[in-house]
């Protein structure tokens, strides 16, 4: 008599991705997310100066860092969360607007599972540290106009996020 039976692979759970509904879903969300940020009132000005090929470039960059974390075949290549918004001024008020008035309207919207929305909420939640709180980086020149842009805020003594938060 042999144990074969029992020893079938354990079941592994589906990754966040797949219990989301795989790429469509992914890029549905990235995009509808994007679409409605630029279209708010209180956050949209943050795009006012975007080309058609920089908001693209964002969502697809988006679609593959959203992919790569949460199980799906995908390798972002872009920057890492603190370099993409240093410099972009997102305030505590953008961040209240972005998740009360468009991320977690569109779970109930879109009928996205109540533990799944959980973890997507604390996923994006997450790196809250990393995309609130820098100035402008005009700003930062504008209070240091001798800066040199391309040793950037860091080199005005400017350090966002600062060190250990
Ligand atoms: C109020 C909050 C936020 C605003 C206004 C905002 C805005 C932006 C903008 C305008 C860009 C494009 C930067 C560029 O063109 O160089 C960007 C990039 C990006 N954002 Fe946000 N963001 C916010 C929060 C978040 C959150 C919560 C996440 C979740 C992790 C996130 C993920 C990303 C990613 C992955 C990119 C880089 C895309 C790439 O370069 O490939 N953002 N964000």
């Amino acid at each position: 008599m042999t144990h074969i039976a029992n020893q079938s692979a354990p079941i592994e759970e589906p990754s966040l991705y797949d219990r989301l509904g795989g790429l469509e879903s992914v890029k549905f969300l990235a995009k509808t997310l994007v679409q409605r940020a630029m279209l708010n009132p209180t956050i949209g000005h943050i795009w006012n100066h975007k080309t058609q090929a920089e908001v693209q470039e964002e969502i697809s960059g988006f679609v593959e860092f959203l992919g790569e974390h949460w199980g799906g075949p995908h390798t972002y290549t872009g920057p890492d969360m603190a370099t993409a918004h240093r410099g972009m001024g997102i305030t505590e008020e953008y961040w209240t607007a972005l998740f009360d008035e468009i991320v977690t309207p569109a779970y109930v919207e879109f009928n996205i599972p109540e533990r799944e929305a959980r973890e997507v909420d604390e996923f994006l939640r997450s790196f809250k540290p990393v995309v609130v709180g820098s100035p402008t980086f005009k700003d930062v020149l504008q209070e240091h106009p001798d800066m040199d842009i391309m040793e950037g805020m860091e080199s005005v003594g400017v350090r966002w996020p600062a060190a250990g938060s």
